[in-house]
């Protein structure tokens, strides 16, 4: 969508229909990487087609691999199982899985690689990773913390136990599991913390690496073991993004109607399908929501929360300031913009002081979405109640979600784009 914004007229009827989600971002951007790493041709079904998962199926082409896609949701990866050092910086836009991902992997590499993302990726912290690269005796540099990350590579790690800090980012951890299997002998990953923010998606990860021939073992909650065992290529089923989901179920609950996802909640293994027990409580949500392990999806119930019939607190969400954009002060910036007073944080908590009678209002806002496609997407449900709510930056959804607005389209939403002057 090439509009500068786009207003939502909330729909007279309850949104019925039949959606189905587009392939999971996270399982999409790791079954690439694995498939990359694996000697022949995989095939990826079910596959998000997106800003994100093209930028890693364009790092991998630069570096030697084919991917060729011959429908909307297959890519076919072909291999020698190495990544050759490109000529040119690899340039992953905003994806925080694939700049992650392939940092440690390119640390297994031979030669020089530059991984570099744009403005909102370099202000997005890499610095854990890399200096546990650098304690596995790898050169690579990021001067400021952030992207760009310079790697040497040399094909081998010089120790085999790393210490990482996942307090900032479980793709650090993810990284290096992925990675460790290329290594040459088995190699132990350990938290330098107790828990980790979103351990669903470290399962996530483990699920990927043993459907592409990999052994794990994990001595105890916080401590993994793989094995040298290299990647196998594989045919490989991506299951719909859960994260897209929340958006439908939102919008179900908030019209009082029904979408047919295609995927009942409890079929998914990504961490976000946490989400539907809770959005299915609307609009009784709890009074705490701990978002800790379904981060992606708290902008959405957040959004949902200010129609609850009770406030909400959110807690345990820290690290959503280091998101795309600050999503703690981008929802509650949001939120007042829609009506003063009805959101605010506290510390790192988020409260929304929720407000039935907000429906049917007409409340002109323009929500600065800080080029993050869950603002978007989750401050479009609010303009399926609310009147003159303009969404800016609408395409920013392409991240993930390319589909969002021919999404809520096909459900009976009118929405006016309003072109770029
Ligand atoms: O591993 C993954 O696929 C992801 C992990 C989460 O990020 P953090 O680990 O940075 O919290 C999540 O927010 C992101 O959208 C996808
Ligand atoms: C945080 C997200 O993305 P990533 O970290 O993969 O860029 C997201 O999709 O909400």
């Amino acid at each position: 969508m090439t509009t500068d914004s786009v207003t939502i007229l909330p729909p007279a009827h309850a949104l019925t229909g039949k959606v189905s989600p587009p392939g999971s971002k996270s399982i999409t951007n790791r079954a690439l990487l694995l498939a990359g790493l694996a000697k022949g041709t995989s095939r990826l079904t079910g596959a998000l087609k997106s800003d994100d998962t093209r930028y890693m199926a364009e790092a991998l082409r630069q570096m030697g691999v084919t991917v060729e896609e011959p429908d909307a949701t297959t890519f076919v990866v072909t291999s020698s199982g190495e990544l050759k050092a490109p000529s040119a910086p690899l340039f992953l836009g905003n994806a925080g899985t694939a700049t992650r991902f392939l940092t440690a992997a390119l640390a297994l590499g031979q030669g020089r690689y530059v991984v570099d993302g744009d403005e909102h990726m370099r202000k997005r912290p890499i610095k854990p990773l890399v200096e546990a690269l650098q304690s596995l005796g790898v050169a690579i540099a990021a001067p400021s913390g952030c992207p760009p990350v310079a790697i040497d590579a040399k094909g081998a790690f010089k120790k085999n136990h790393v210490v990482i800090d996942a307090g900032l980012s479980s793709q650090y951890v993810s990284a290096l599991q992925m990675a460790a299997a290329c290594g040459s002998e088995p190699f132990t990953i350990e938290l330098a913390g107790a828990d980790i923010g979103a351990r669903g998606y470290i399962d996530l990860t483990l699920s990927a690496m043993r459907a592409f021939g990999a052994r794990v073992e994990q001595p105890t909650p916080s401590s993994w073991v793989i094995e040298p065992t290299g990647y196998t290529a594989t045919d490989f089923h991506i299951e719909p993004d859960a994260s897209a989901a929340t958006y439908l179920w939102g919008a179900e609950v908030l019209t009082k109607g029904q979408i047919d996802i295609g995927t009942a909640s409890a079929a998914f293994t990504q961490p976000d399908a946490k989400a539907y027990d809770v959005i299915a409580q609307f609009p009784n949500m709890p009074a705490v929501i701990d978002g800790s392990q379904m981060q992606d999806a708290i902008p959405t119930i957040a959004v949902l929360a200010a129609f609850n019939e009770t406030p909400v607190r959110f807690v345990g969400i820290e690290n959503l300031r280091v998101k795309e954009c600050d999503r703690i002060r981008a929802v509650s910036t949001g939120l007042n913009n829609i009506r003063e007073g009805l959101a605010k944080e506290e510390g790192d908590d988020l409260l929304v002081f929720s407000d039935p009678s907000l429906a049917g209002q007409s409340l002109p806002a323009s929500i600065d979405t800080f080029a993050d496609h869950r603002i978007a997407m989750s401050f479009a449900l609010a303009g399926l109640k609310i009147r003159d709510i303009t969404i800016l930056d609408p395409g920013c959804v392409a991240k993930t979600y390319p589909g969002y607005w021919d999404a809520l389209t096909s459900l009976g939403v009118d929405l006016v784009r309003n072109d770029p002057k």
